[in-house]
């Protein structure tokens, strides 16, 4: 893999229309320093921790409120309208409308063929919490994961790390894709349906060389924000999230610039097990933000499958369906237990 043009980028999972990052000073886009930091192969990067900080204390935090989740709810729907009764979310349903009233429709294509299952995990699994930490999933969401695993080969997405996003989810069943999709590992239960494949591609990490990097990145943040009440830092492995919710509602991210996201997880793994072939396959992805977005593109742009964006607010966006919350991704995943039941 190429990587001499790569260098680490500040992303926002969560405001998918949102300015912050053209409002973000740009030695934060992308930064490069070399004195004192790792010289890693191919990157032009390393990390000024100065500019870090200055940049997270001065210019972050008002792009952080104008593009706080909260917020947008409230301009969305006017303080105290639900999402039915407001306009435009009806109108944006007509176009993103819901995988629930759309089951019938979606699994008449499916008919013949064989569903694949992508989830995010935060927002779609787990409902957004202040506390990153405490994000668990319920026990009858697992149950439901764990049923739609047991007839369909189903993976998490998440950009969490690997190893937290199992703490959670904690089903060996399932494939697991942390840091973005930038750590895919095939789970030894998964091993029996692609044995040779799965052995090959057990542990797939396209931006190892970036591991010192995140490392000193991490350090340097958890400096800058050490003064800002209620920021925290979380290392994801191939990347770090710094949460401001409770400071501003939101979430920052900084991550290598690789050719690679949510999307290309999804086709490498869909290739792992077997099932690239288009014509035969429905991948289903389920997803909340903004880097859910590129699964969904790639399913479009394929023509195969289903993104299915989970949202109380009109977002633009390359899925094809919606859900609004946890509860009813958890009703989607057992609509397609019973009907996969009744198909048999
Ligand atoms: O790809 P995902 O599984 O959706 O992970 C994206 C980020 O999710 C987590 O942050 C979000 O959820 C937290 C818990 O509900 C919430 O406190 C935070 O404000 C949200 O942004 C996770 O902590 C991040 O590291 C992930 O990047």
């Amino acid at each position: 893999m190429d990587l001499s043009n790569s260098s680490p980028v500040i992303t926002d999972p969560v405001a998918i229309n949102q300015p912050l990052l053209g409002s973000l000073p740009s030695n934060l886009m992308q930064y490069s320093v070399m004195p004192g930091g790792y010289p890693v192969p191919g990157m032009n990067v390393s990390v000024n921790r100065l500019k870090i900080g200055e940049a997270i204390v001065s210019g972050l935090l008002d792009a952080m409120k104008s593009s706080s989740p909260r917020r947008r709810l409230n301009v969305a729907f006017g303080q105290g309208n639900s999402p039915d009764e407001d306009p435009a979310y009806s109108a944006w349903m007509a176009k993103c409308p819901s995988a629930l009233a759309s089951f019938k429709k979606i699994v008449a294509n499916a008919q013949g063929k064989k569903i694949a299952v992508f989830l995010d995990y935060d927002g779609t699994l787990s409902p957004i919490v202040d506390d990153p930490d405490k994000a668990v999933m319920s026990p009858v969401m697992r149950a439901a994961v764990r049923n739609v695993a047991k007839y369909f080969p189903t993976a998490i997405v998440s950009g969490r790390s690997r190893n937290k996003v199992f703490e959670f989810v904690k089903l060996k069943e399932l494939y697991y894709a942390g840091s973005h999709g930038m750590d895919i590992m095939a789970s030894s239960a998964n091993y029996e349906h692609n044995a040779e494949k799965c052995k090959q591609a057990n542990l797939f990490q396209p931006a190892r060389e970036f591991l010192p990097m995140i490392d000193e990145v991490t350090k340097s943040l958890l400096q800058a924000v050490s003064g800002v009440d209620g920021a925290t830092v979380e290392n994801n492995k191939f990347c770090v999230s710094v949460h401001y919710r409770n400071v501003a509602e939101k979430v920052l991210e900084v991550r290598p610039v690789i050719d690679w996201d949510k999307g290309k997880a999804v086709e490498f793994l869909l290739q792992l097990l077997g099932l690239n072939d288009s014509e035969n396959v429905i991948p289903i992805y389920i997803g909340d933000d903004r880097t859910d977005e590129d699964a969904f593109k790639v399913l479009r742009q394929t023509n195969c499958g289903y993104g299915i964006l989970v949202s109380q607010v009109p977002k633009e966006t390359q899925a094809f369906y919606s859900l609004r919350d946890p509860s009813e991704v958890m009703e989607f995943l057992n609509f397609l237990v019973r009907w996969k039941k009744h198909s048999m």
